[in-house]
């Protein structure tokens, strides 16, 4: 069993997390970094998707695939937008008077044409779009970003910014369903390897309202989703590490992604949230990642 301490303030102390006075805003210290590169590491060997296509995305993009991906429809709440200061010199001074006057200040900023990323999968699918039918064999991309979601919490479990590693394929109904069949299976593989306590679960997104509600049933009702869940904070609400999605045709749809044949395509990816997979570590094998056993140093730092 684990005890119901605050898993944070550990971390903090141990100066793995740095507090930076916002909740689920955190620095990372040089071990914390290292548990990450060992994950990603180890994902890229153990999880290799050979012939995917690997692309980097910056942590925002444009607002348009915020506002066509449907992601304001479902997850209003969690979603976040950049604002700048777009005025003259007249506007500059009222700016700083609002800060000298310790008012809100914000009001003299505007909404320009970016969002930060929510899902690390939420800028391929335009991308693929954009270069025409996908071959029938299908398309595998190896993505991977900081994302944001409004969410503070004292869960450090629960960040608003954190890091997210996705294989997303773009196929067949058939092809997709059985990537992501095949994904709960080796995220199994990966994590038990990691010496860690695993289930897999079936699981809803955070739908918001009244409305969410439905959509939610609905989710699990065709079990388009699991998680793979590890005790973290507590052993009665392990944490969702791993996602496994299959998203049906919803972006495909949206993004008007076809098939060579004409039909269009299905699509699911696989999530790893790396900050997640690192405390799960701390909280099992210890603050010191020095002490850990030998085998699962091995995994992550095989050299
Ligand atoms: N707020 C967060 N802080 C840290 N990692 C996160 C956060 N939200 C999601 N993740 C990680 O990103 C992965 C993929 O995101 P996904 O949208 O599927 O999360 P989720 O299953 O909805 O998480 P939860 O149910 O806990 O809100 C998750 O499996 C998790 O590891
Ligand atoms: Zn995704």
């Amino acid at each position: 069993m684990l005890e119901k301490v605050s898993f944070r303030d550990t971390l903090f102390e141990a100066g793995l997390l740095v507090a930076s006075g916002v909740d689920g805003i955190y620095g990372r210290s040089g071990d914390f970094e290292a548990v990450v590169d060992g994950i990603d590491g180890l994902i890229s060997r153990d999880g290799a998707m050979p012939g995917a296509e690997v692309v980097r995305f910056p942590p925002a993009m444009p607002r348009s695939v915020i506002e066509t991906s449907g992601y304001l429809k479902g997850f209003p709440h969690l979603a976040g937008t950049v604002h700048c200061f777009c005025g003259d010199d007249q506007a500059h001074k009222k700016l700083l008077q609002c800060l000298d006057d310790k008012e809100d200040w914000t009001g003299q900023q505007k909404s320009v044409d970016l969002a930060l990323t929510p899902a690390a999968c939420y800028p391929v699918y335009p991308m693929i779009a954009s270069r025409g039918p996908v071959k029938m064999d299908g398309h595998i991309i190896d993505v991977s970003s900081y994302c944001f979601r409004h969410e503070p919490s004292l869960e450090p479990t629960r960040m608003q910014m954190f890091r997210m590693r996705e294989f997303v394929c773009i196929a067949t109904p058939e092809i997709t369903k059985a990537f992501r069949d095949r994904w709960v299976e080796r995220g199994h593989a990966i994590v038990s390897a990691l010496g860690l306590p695993v289930a897999v679960d079936l699981a809803n997104d955070p739908f918001f309202g009244r409305g969410g509600k439905i959509m939610a049933d609905s989710q699990r009702d065709q079990a388009l989703k699991f998680e793979l869940l590890v005790p973290v904070n507590s052993a009665e609400t392990p944490t969702a590490c791993l996602s496994f999605n299959y998203h049906i045709d919803h972006f495909s749809s949206i993004w008007d992604l076809k098939m060579q044949d004409g039909r269009l395509a299905h699509t699911a990816c696989v999530g790893f949230g790396f900050e997640r997979l690192a405390l799960a570590l701390f909280r099992h094998h210890g603050l010191n990642r020095a002490g850990w056993p030998a085998h699962v140093r091995a995994a992550l730092w095989p050299n």
